[in-house]
């Protein structure tokens, strides 16, 4: 397994919002976790990822233990991650963006040691996530001026610079108008096929239609998992979440 998650708790004060969850990420796997508001999605994937500590429990990728690290640490072990609210540098140009984000992969040595040719590269690994992303247009933009749409591809282009081995993506359709989201769509099936992704997502028409399995999350627990076709049939997930949706 890619990602393991073993029995992951977390509580703020008295409020139990994780309730010992585990589950398996494979490499390449798309799983979507759901559940209504406040069941405690973004609180796990802020365990995950290393910007909260949990109180008992285990985050292991590619076997090796990362529960004691840092956010960064974890980024730098193929952990990345975007976020629900976009947290863009609203003034510099996306491929500058992207090209930092490279850098910052890479370590500052590598810009010293060798400045052109490593600029070189650099550039051109921007312009093949750009590429991938269909971004090329914004390319010299700054993402204030760019559709909330392309702003979500931006966040998920300096994700991919981090080449990471899993993406956990917050809400990727969260504020995208609907004319802007069959670009987010056709970028999210287009990432690369070796990369592990967890989607948090409220759109069912993309969780059914991008997830592998799908992991429905009830007041901190794993109600339910499954592909998508048992998540539609799942008497408790019809009753207490999709409802009139499936
Ligand atoms: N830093 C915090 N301090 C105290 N309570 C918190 C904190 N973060 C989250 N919570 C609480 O934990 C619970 C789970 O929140 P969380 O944001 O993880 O849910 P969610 O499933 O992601 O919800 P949504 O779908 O609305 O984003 C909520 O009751 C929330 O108020």
């Amino acid at each position: 397994m890619t990602l393991s998650i073993r029995k992951l708790d977390k509580s703020f004060g008295g409020l139990h919002v994780t309730r010992s969850v585990s589950f398996d990420l494979g490499r390449g796997e798309r799983v979507a976790l759901i559940g209504p508001n406040g069941a405690g999605k973004t609180t796990l994937v802020n365990l995950i990822s290393g910007t909260l500590k949990p109180g008992g429990g285990e985050v292991l990728l590619e076997g090796r233990r990362l529960t004691h690290l840092s956010q960064a640490r974890r980024v730098a072990c193929g952990l990345a991650r975007t976020f629900q609210i976009t947290t863009l540098p609203a003034h510099m140009p996306v491929l500058n963006q992207v090209e930092m984000a490279i850098h910052a992969r890479l370590g500052m040595a590598h810009r010293w040691w060798r400045p052109f040719s490593a600029c070189r590269e650099v550039r051109d690994e921007a312009w093949s996530i750009l590429e991938r992303l269909a971004l090329e247009p914004a390319a010299a933009q700054a993402p204030s001026g760019l559709a909330y749409g392309e702003q979500r591809l931006v966040e998920m282009a300096l994700a991919l610079a981090l080449r990471p081995a899993v993406l956990m993506l917050d809400e990727p359709m969260a504020g995208v108008p609907r004319g802007e989201g069959r670009t987010v769509l056709r970028a999210l099936e287009d990432l690369p096929g070796s990369l592990s992704i967890l989607m948090i997502e409220h759109d069912m028409d993309l969780v059914f239609s991008f997830a592998q399995r799908i992991i429905v999350l009830a007041e901190g627990r794993i109600m339910a998992e499954g592909t998508p076709d048992e998540i539609r049939r799942h008497p408790e997930v019809r009753a207490a979440y999709l409802g009139a949706k499936s």
